[in-house]
């Protein structure tokens, strides 16, 4: 069970595809993922989606990606995956921001109908970047996206440079019951800022989680202690995300992450975010994690999908709810 994977952070293999179809843009390895052994900062992550973006530009590129990352998460194993995925306007495509979900709403009908045996669900992103009115727009639009698509198109997900502003707005402060679900990139910054509150206040169904053990707040914001008993009091699940943290220079230590995510006794499920930026394989072996171990992970991850009861239902296996082991101490 795959819940928190950014589309365009997932493109692996089908990069070199994409290379070789615009080789004009000169796009080198090393600029779209992060070999072993190195750490780069979290802006140069954000800079190389920017790199990421210029050759899927058009509807058949964003058809060609989705279907491809959808079917390796299915050749992984993965039987239910919930891409997230912000929707981008390309002038010189003509791809509009309705076209890109339509793209990747055809993808995943065109992969259910090559009987990929993996159920797919999409969160569209809201970009920082773009401010509060974007995001406005976002929701809306995700809302009509809910409406006319069945069980497919859930909610919405913040994501985006964590130093690039307040990206919020288009949902009431405590709307838990509000149609779209909510997923929050916090906190990403050692010490939880101004927009920490802002949309905590949003009340969000889950968060994912890096530094959970900051001590401050910037005068401004919340604290550790606050941002946890929020946390623990809404039941906001927490999404961590290794493989980022085992290659961004700032990130604290696996370890460290996991086992405050242990000691704070609080729901969390494991997550690849960008397969294709952080090579996410290789956080299996830092961990030592058995097959057996992921598997239970997975079992207890099924708690927590946005899809409906039934989808849920469908998906656990006989048997196999075990409860979440402790790992690692
Ligand atoms: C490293 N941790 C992270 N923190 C915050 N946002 C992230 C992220 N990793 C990825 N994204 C978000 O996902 C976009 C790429 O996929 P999509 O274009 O949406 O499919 C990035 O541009 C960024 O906005």
């Amino acid at each position: 069970v795959e819940l928190h994977a950014h589309l365009n952070g997932s493109i692996s293999s089908t990069m070199k595809i994409l290379k070789a179809k615009k080789p004009g843009l000169n796009i080198h390895d090393l600029m779209t993922m992060i070999d072993s052994h190195i750490k780069r900062t979290l802006e140069e992550c954000f800079q190389m989606f920017q790199i990421i973006y210029q050759p899927t530009t058009s509807p058949e590129d964003i058809l060609m990606v989705t279907k491809d990352v959808i079917k390796e998460f299915a050749d992984d194993g993965v039987k239910y995956l919930e891409l997230r995925g912000t929707s981008r306007s390309e002038n010189a495509t003509g791809i509009t921001k309705r076209t890109y979900v339509e793209s990747v709403l055809e993808s995943m009908k065109q992969s259910k109908e090559e009987n990929l045996d993996v159920e797919v669900r999409y969160l569209i992103s809201i970009d920082r970047r773009g401010g509060p009115l974007v995001a406005k727009e976002t929701s809306k639009f995700s809302e009509e996206f809910f409406l006319s698509t069945e069980d497919t198109v859930f909610g919405l997900a913040l994501s985006g440079d964590p130093t690039a502003g307040q990206g919020v707005g288009g949902r009431e402060p405590g709307r838990r019951e509000a149609v779209l679900k909510l997923a929050l990139h916090l906190p990403e910054t050692p010490t939880p800022s101004k927009e920490t509150q802002i949309v905590l206040d949003l009340l969000p169904n889950r968060e994912h989680g890096t530094f959970l053990h900051s001590s401050e707040g910037d005068g401004g914001g919340v604290g550790f202690l606050d941002l946890l008993d929020f946390m623990r009091k809404y039941q906001i699940l927490l999404e961590l995300c290794l493989p980022q943290v085992s290659k961004v220079r700032q990130f604290p230590l696996i370890t460290s992450i996991v086992s405050d995510s242990y000691s704070i006794a609080h729901p969390s499920v494991n997550c690849t975010d960008d397969r294709g930026v952080f090579l996410s394989t290789s956080w299996q072996l830092k961990t030592n994690w058995t097959q057996s171990q992921v598997w239970d992970l997975s079992c207890d991850s099924v708690n927590y999908i946005f899809a409906s009861d039934s989808t849920r239902s469908e998906l656990k296996p006989k048997g196999l709810e075990k409860k979440r082991k402790i790992l690692f101490f």
